[in-house]
């Protein structure tokens, strides 16, 4: 074969793919690609985002590096990088039809009513909504997709697997989706669960002999939201049991969501016949947020409190935190509650004051809840032992509810294993722990100065100090 262009041969290769291979939202963002040159046979192509790159990477470049070389007449890899400037309309398709009788007629910012008693079945947090989510360029893709599952449950992308790091908003995309496909769907049977509750779940069920009713409760929705998959790894029968949940749920055309802190490829303790069922539909990762993005995200969260913050505070405070959005809140948390108890007006000053020990350093040692729970029990005079027993004595309780508070601020651990940490409490004891702390904090000068206080032994000790 002659010599054709790299363009052309990438084109070529394009065209050549199986359709059946490539949906419609990707074949979207194929057309934006291009390969920027040939490095000692290594073929550089440059995508739009991240999600095309995975979607290389993870399914086609077998095909496409036989399609390449075929057009090129010569052997070559491909690696593939990401540039964003090739991003023309950053949404997913739109979804190919609505399934169910009624029309959606209000915007995925409309969380509809929401009962109690909605709650309760279907565990949603009534806070986590697409009108509270600030979409950037670190989670366009994620939402994108999330607001399409909702909109199209099992039609548009089945399952949908999002990842990324501790902090950065996959909880919060999950019960969005569950909230916005309730409002337009009524009817359907949603449920929310973080992978270690569908453990305990699971282990409680074949003690007391009730399998049947566990399986009604996970495999007789039509939304499936699952939080958190890696918590599940390496755990054999709970593995095996997800694995049929998710037949059976993907089989009767039900639409099944899942977060993880890992790709499906990256994730030890699953066979790979349920890695490769995560690779069906859609994988969309999170990542930290930019600046903007970030002090987005807490004018939001001010506003919503009704919390006025000047610009500056804003900007110094999303300047100073990164990589964990729940660490970025309970930061502006801080200042705000200060300001607050002492009567000062929320400054540069006193942000720079109150923040001033509890920015971490990329060098500081890890956080463990060890760590925490050792400094809150010497802090209070108590045991380690008290702090997990069922002691309800006031000290104790509040000991026990800071040391969880700081538990989920400063590490990434998730509420169920703060739970278990804790003598193996519910998630939804460090679910109250945290917002009771989170509203004496700005009441109480005392549960401030714990707080404060004991947030600078930890982060001290984590420097090694
Ligand atoms: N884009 C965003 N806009 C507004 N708030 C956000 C956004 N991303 C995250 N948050 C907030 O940050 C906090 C942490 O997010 P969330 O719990 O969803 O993270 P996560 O990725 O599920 O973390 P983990 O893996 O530790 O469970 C929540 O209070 C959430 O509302």
């Amino acid at each position: 074969m002659a010599d054709i262009p790299l363009t052309e041969a990438w084109h070529q290769a394009l065209d050549s793919l199986d359709p059946s291979s490539v949906g419609p939202a990707h074949a979207a963002f194929l057309a934006n690609t291009k390969p920027l040159g040939d490095i000692e046979g290594t073929i550089l192509l440059a995508v739009p985002n991240e999600f095309t790159k995975s979607f290389i990477e993870n399914r086609l470049s077998g095909e496409l590096t036989a399609a390449l070389q075929n057009f090129l007449s010569r052997n070559l890899r491909i690696a593939v990088t990401v540039d964003s400037s090739l991003e023309e309309e950053p949404q997913p398709q739109a979804v190919p039809e609505i399934p169910l009788a009624q029309p959606p007629t209000q915007s995925p910012s409309t969380p509809g009513t929401f009962s109690i008693d909605t709650a309760e079945t279907t565990q949603l947090n009534p806070k986590y909504l697409f009108d509270t989510y600030v979409i950037g360029p670190s989670n366009r893709f994620a939402h994108a997709a999330a607001v399409a599952v909702a909109e199209a449950p099992a039609k548009a992308y089945n399952p949908l697997f999002i990842y990324g790091g501790s902090g950065l908003g996959k909880t919060h995309l999950l019960h969005a989706i569950g909230h916005y496909a309730l409002s337009l769907y009524p009817h359907l049977g949603v449920r929310y669960v973080n992978s270690e509750e569908f453990t305990n779940d699971f282990i409680n069920a074949i003690r007391e002999d009730r399998t049947e009713e566990f399986q009604r409760k996970y495999r007789q929705v039509d939304i499936l939201l699952i939080d958190d998959i890696q918590f599940i790894q390496g755990k054999e029968q709970t593995v095996e049991e997800f694995f049929h949940t998710f037949n059976t749920l993907h089989n009767a055309n039900k639409q099944v969501v899942i977060t993880s802190d890992l790709p499906p490829k990256h994730l030890s303790g699953f066979e790979d016949r349920l890695r490769s069922r995560f690779e069906w539909g859609l994988l969309t990762d999170v990542q930290p947020p930019d600046l903007e993005t970030r002090i987005a995200i807490l004018q939001k969260k001010a506003a919503a409190e009704n919390i006025e913050v000047p610009p500056e505070v804003l900007e110094f405070i999303a300047s100073r935190i990164s990589a964990n959005i729940r660490e970025l809140e309970g930061s502006m948390l801080r200042v705000t509650a200060f300001a607050n108890l002492t009567g000062n007006p929320i400054d540069l000053q006193l942000a720079t004051m109150v923040l001033k020990d509890i920015i971490s350093d990329p060098e500081d040692q890890e956080i463990t809840a060890a760590l925490i729970m050792g400094q809150t029990a010497a802090y209070f005079g108590v045991t380690m032992d008290q702090l997990c027993s069922t002691d309800r004595s006031r000290t104790m309780v509040e000991a026990r509810q800071i040391a969880m508070y700081l538990c989920r601020e400063l590490t990434d651990l998730s509420l169920p294993r703060i739970g278990e940490t804790f003598g193996g409490r519910d998630h939804t004891t460090v679910m109250h722990a945290n917002k009771k702390i989170t509203g004496l904090m700005a009441e109480r000068r005392e549960t401030f100065n714990h707080v404060t206080e004991l947030t600078n032994r930890i982060k001290n000790k984590a420097r090694g100090n």
